[in-house]
């Protein structure tokens, strides 16, 4: 099956040369085709360039994308979105004034998610997520990363693990899947953390690996959650079993897990909210992506990530949603793009690389996803007409998508 897109208005991303990530001062150069085509056989990229150059070839389909983008579809590396049940109440007890910290040493955030995941059968949760999935592929995802972490004991983490497998067999969406069973100290457990990551690293990392239900290993490395001792235990566990870091650091306090990330040679440090000078400087020169998740500042009014700073300083930095029932109800990476421009004073160029292949890189996909580059993955986004494509993130709260491609097929709403 070959599809042709012809007249294209700009072909955004486009890397002839393949790319791992980019960083700095490159995050501002965003390489576009005017007036292109682009072709498509069967799930990949075949071919694209410039409508001047364009030798006509047999096409089963033709779309014509005149006054309209093309781009690879986003790219998001860190996401929650198996969870069962919600949180708004939560979110009122916010509005009147209770602090994120407060409702959770009340027994609610991540241990109220646990409470409902664990009551919750393995296809109900599953039935929850999908309609989820669906949504954020209508909204231009075609890549992301899902992360257990709401259900606390062995059998409820391998039921998020295997409902993340079930979705990867059943859509044609780049799934990675991340166990993050560090994600907080159940109940149970209150007086005896040691105990609960003993029973990980014997009992539940093994499992996983030898099951193949994850490819990363994740952890809340914060005051109050896991230390950085804590975090370095369950790294090294991950790392014996063949799973890489991806880890939670410096949302609200710096006690410097970026640094034990780096030492396990995470594939992303993610959230930053709180960065040290040292932090930056511990990234520089590393293989590490650090991921902001502007969804989640804005949601819980905490600060931003300071990407100015961090990309000034010569980083790459990668853009995600954090899609959870608690610090970031939202996969739509469209308003993630628009509040990086508006609140991190992004410029266009660099929210776009950092939620394509930057993304892409911080889930291990920088091979197959992220660009517009012969040999990858067909994952596209066709946008309604625009002038040019700095209007995407400047129309927050809504998005230009017109319609999504993955792996070359039309996704139907
Ligand atoms: N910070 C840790 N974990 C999630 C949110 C957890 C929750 O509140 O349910 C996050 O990335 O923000
Ligand atoms: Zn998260």
């Amino acid at each position: 099956m070959v599809t042709l897109f012809k007249n294209i208005k700009e072909l955004v991303q486009v890397r002839t040369e393949p790319i791992s990530f980019v960083s700095g001062i490159q995050m501002k150069e965003l390489p576009t085709l005017k007036n292109a085509y682009l072709v498509v056989e069967d799930d990949r990229i075949l071919d694209f360039g410039l409508m001047d150059h364009f030798s006509p070839i047999q096409a089963d389909k033709i779309i014509d994308a005149t006054g309209k983008m093309v781009l690879p579809t986003w790219c998001d590396s860190h996401t929650h979105i198996v969870y069962a049940g919600n949180r708004e109440g939560e979110f009122v007890d916010r509005i009147n004034g209770m602090s994120y910290e407060e409702i959770a040493n009340k027994g609610g955030g991540i241990l109220n998610s646990a409470k409902k995941l664990q009551k919750t059968t393995e296809d109900d949760l599953y039935a929850q997520s999908k309609v989820r999935l669906e949504e954020i592929i209508q909204l231009g995802t075609g890549a992301v990363e899902i992360k257990s972490g709401y259900g606390l004991t062995e059998a409820s983490e391998l039921k998020m693990l295997r409902v993340t497998q079930r979705l990867k067999e059943h859509y044609p969406i780049e799934i990675k899947a991340t166990f993050l069973g560090a994600h907080a100290v159940p109940s149970q457990y209150k007086n005896n953390k040691g105990a609960y990551l003993q029973m990980l690293i014997d009992e539940v990392i093994p499992k996983i690996a030898s099951e193949r239900l994850a490819e990363y290993i994740d952890v809340f490395c914060e005051t109050g959650y896991f230390s950085v001792a804590d975090t370095e235990l369950i790294l090294k566990a991950g790392r014996k079993h063949g799973l890489t870091p991806k880890i939670h650091v410096n949302q609200f306090t710096a006690i410097g897990g970026i640094q034990a990330g780096i030492k396990y040679q995470a594939l992303s440090v993610d959230h930053l909210e709180e960065m040290r000078d040292e932090d930056i400087d511990a990234l520089k020169n590393t293989n590490t992506m650090p991921v902001a998740l502007p969804g989640c500042s804005y949601f819980l009014g905490i600060p931003y990530t300071p990407a100015r700073k961090m990309i000034d300083a010569g980083l790459p930095l990668a853009l995600a949603t954090d899609y959870n029932p608690g610090s970031a109800p939202s996969g739509n990476m469209n308003f993630v793009i628009s509040t990086a421009c508006i609140k991190m004073k992004m410029t266009p160029e660099e929210a776009i690389n950092a939620a394509t292949i930057n993304g892409a890189y911080a889930m291990g996909l920088e091979k197959e996803v992220g660009s517009i580059t012969v040999g990858k993955k067909a994952n596209l986004l066709l946008t309604k007409p625009m002038s040019s494509y700095a209007f995407i993130p400047y129309t927050f709260g809504d998005h230009q998508i017109e319609k999504v491609y993955l792996q070359g097929k039309e996704i139907n709403p």
